[in-house]
């Protein structure tokens, strides 16, 4: 499967929310990072056909977005808000959704979805009795009833515990063998940890699209630790970004953005979050 978005534009009124995207996809991990208000969730919502294009050109293998019967039938689709019957149980849910989906529900077939998102031993629990990690599996479970061959998933792990982040990660990481799974999230840590290639937009165009290794690289030189005393604490964050602070005793460490070494400041290695921000303190 590949995903072909070419000269991809959109505009609500006088608002250019989405400028000339350029993008490629195949199967595998692909992290979609950016500000709030860059065009992510519009550019998720032309891919899964909710949200029409102003001009461009998107075709899944050779179906254009278009024929928007036979590119739904290949997207599973888990959106940032979802809501589900709380006195259902997980079974009834299921079983409701294989019916919205035009399929039927057999025990098998629900009984190998749980089982692949590790909610088989749920199936009696309602809706209700789910934490916010479970239901955000049931979800994947409900988009996967058609066996779609590309998953978009849109801050499927904001306000997990660490545990469950790590669960959803690699339950992502395990679709994107055989499927295009386009994670977009502001957790930079997450697409670190689980995505081969990036893109980073910025007010409506790409900033960056590429291997998230390169992405690193480039925030090499640009992130600094800096001691500093207490004292001197409001002057420094006047002059840089600032982007942790620990405080020890009498003293603060630092770590900040700079495209020059600061007096005093040792380089260190970037983060992929660190190297987010030094693009996004670029022609602010
Ligand atoms: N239905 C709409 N009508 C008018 N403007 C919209 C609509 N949807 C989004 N926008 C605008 O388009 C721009 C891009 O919004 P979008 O929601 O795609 O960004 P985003 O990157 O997903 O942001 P967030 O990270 O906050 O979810 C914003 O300026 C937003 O206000």
């Amino acid at each position: 499967m590949k995903i072909c978005i070419e000269a991809l534009t959109k505009r609500y009124g006088d608002l250019e929310a989405l400028k000339n995207i350029n993008l490629k996809l195949e199967e595998g991990m692909h992290g979609l990072l950016g500000p709030n208000g860059a065009g992510k969730t519009t550019f998720m919502r032309i891919l899964t056909t909710l949200v029409p294009k102003t001009s461009g050109k998107v075709t899944y293998d050779d179906i254009g977005i278009s024929d928007k019967k036979a590119i739904r039938k290949l997207i599973g689709y888990l959106p940032q808000e979802f809501s589900l019957y709380p006195n259902m149980t997980v079974y009834e849910t299921m079983s409701y959704f294989f019916l919205l989906s035009n399929c039927k529900p057999t025990s098998s077939k629900i009984t190998a979805l749980l089982k692949e998102v590790h909610l088989e031993s749920c199936k009696r629990l309602k809706i209700k009795a789910l934490s916010g990690g479970m239901k955000r599996r049931l979800g994947i479970a409900i988009a996967l009833i058609h066996n779609p061959k590309v998953l978009i998933v849109d801050e499927p792990t904001a306000g997990l515990d660490p545990e469950e982040r790590i669960r959803f990660r690699n339950l992502l990481t395990h679709f994107g063998r055989d499927k295009v799974v386009i994670l977009s999230t502001h957790i930079a840590e997450d697409i670190a940890l689980s995505c081969h290639s990036l893109t980073v937009m910025k007010k409506g165009h790409v900033a960056y699209n590429g291997k998230v290794s390169d992405f690193i690289k480039k925030g090499r030189h640009c992130v600094w630790k800096l001691p500093v005393k207490l004292d001197d604490l409001d002057h420094i964050k006047k002059r840089y970004t600032v982007i942790s602070t620990v405080l020890e005793g009498e003293k603060a460490s630092l770590k900040i953005i700079s495209r020059t070494q600061p007096d005093g400041a040792a380089p260190i290695n970037p983060t992929l979050e660190d190297a987010y921000m030094c693009m996004m303190q670029e022609g602010e």
